[in-house]
């Protein structure tokens, strides 16, 4: 099976790098031509990534779409690409946030969606160079399609593996993804707004409103997914805060370069789920009210 990543952003030439290095077959296609991208690896490896592709191409059932980008751009994204999908081809998603299966429904995708959640991070240092920032684990499920055998699984599996490392299969995919939005919710807008690293959180001075945010975060996913306790999530949170205690998140690093966030698929898409449950969250509502004034989104 071949690889067609749609984008070459951060995780995108990312994983087009390992691609490359492991010798699986891959395309990179972009919305306009754009430099060669350098990929710099973890173990010391430095990988020119081919010149991209600027025009979407017809898929056939041995092609496999990546589509690696912001959740605000997959609704677009998958418009362009659905005429060029073989009716076998499957989409795989992979972001922050929620709201890219919802996308795909919307549009009345047939084929089958997979999406991927991961703990690998990398960063564009220039429109030319991207520098990979964290390794850890990534968590790939199928969307449930009612009476469709699960043919495409194993074979989705093994592409994707040879380019993420630490890939697993997740039976409920909507789970882990519900588990990294808790995370982001609380890390990503709370270091955005205070112009802090991940690490900056550990101050005391967060403690009441991690806790307060934590709470509400715990009730709505427990409502909608799987149980959490706001203590669970807490624990979780201040181990992301340590372990990445040098990094930017990714929503401080949008608002630094005046990019639209990833707000309304993490915190804005927690609140209307809450909103249909009869859960109050009003720490979070005004979390997106403090990142659209910061963004003016
Ligand atoms: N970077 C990281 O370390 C991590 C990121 N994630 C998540 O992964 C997702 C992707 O993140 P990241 O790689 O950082 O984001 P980037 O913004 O770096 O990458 C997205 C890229 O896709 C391009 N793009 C958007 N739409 C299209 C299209 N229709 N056709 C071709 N190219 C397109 C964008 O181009 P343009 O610049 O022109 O808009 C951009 O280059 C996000 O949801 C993020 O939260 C998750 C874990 C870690
Ligand atoms: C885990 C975390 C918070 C790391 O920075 C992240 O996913 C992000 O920045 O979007």
């Amino acid at each position: 099976m071949r690889l067609n990543i749609v984008g070459q952003g951060a995780i995108g030439s990312l994983i087009a790098a390992q691609a490359y290095h492991t010798s699986v077959p891959c395309r990179v296609f972009t919305r306009a031509n754009g430099p060669r991208i350098k990929v710099s690896l973890f173990q010391g490896i430095s990988i020119t990534l081919p010149e991209a592709f600027a025009e979407s191409a017809k898929l056939t059932q041995n092609d496999c779409l990546l589509l690696p980008l912001k959740v605000h751009q997959l609704h677009a994204a998958l418009k362009q690409w659905q005429p060029f999908l073989h009716p076998d081809s499957p989409v795989v998603l992979l972001h922050n946030g929620m709201g890219g299966y919802e996308a795909a429904q919307e549009l009345g995708i047939v084929q089958p969606i997979y999406s991927v959640t991961t703990r690998q991070a990398a960063m564009k240092v220039s429109s030319r160079e991207t520098r990979q920032t964290g390794m850890g684990e990534s968590l790939i499920g199928r969307w449930a399609r009612p009476g469709e055998p699960d043919a495409h699984d194993k074979s989705v599996l093994k592409l994707l593996s040879a380019c993420l490392p630490e890939l697993h299969w997740h039976p409920q995919v909507a789970q882990a993804f519900w588990n990294k939005l808790a995370i982001n919710a609380v890390i990503n807008p709370l270091t955005a707004l205070n112009d802090i690293q991940n690490g900056g959180l550990l101050s005391p001075a967060y403690q009441q409103l991690i806790a307060r945010l934590s709470g509400e975060i715990a009730q709505v996913i427990s409502a909608c997914s799987h149980p959490l306790s706001a203590s669970e999530l807490q624990a979780q949170i201040y181990q992301v805060a340590r372990a990445t205690a040098d990094n930017y998140s990714s929503m401080h690093q949008d608002v630094a370069h005046q990019r639209p966030t990833e707000i309304a698929g993490i915190n804005g898409y927690l609140i209307a789920q809450a909103k249909k449950k009869g859960i109050d969250v009003p720490a979070n509502a005004l979390l997106v009210s403090q990142i659209h004034a910061l963004t003016q989104q």
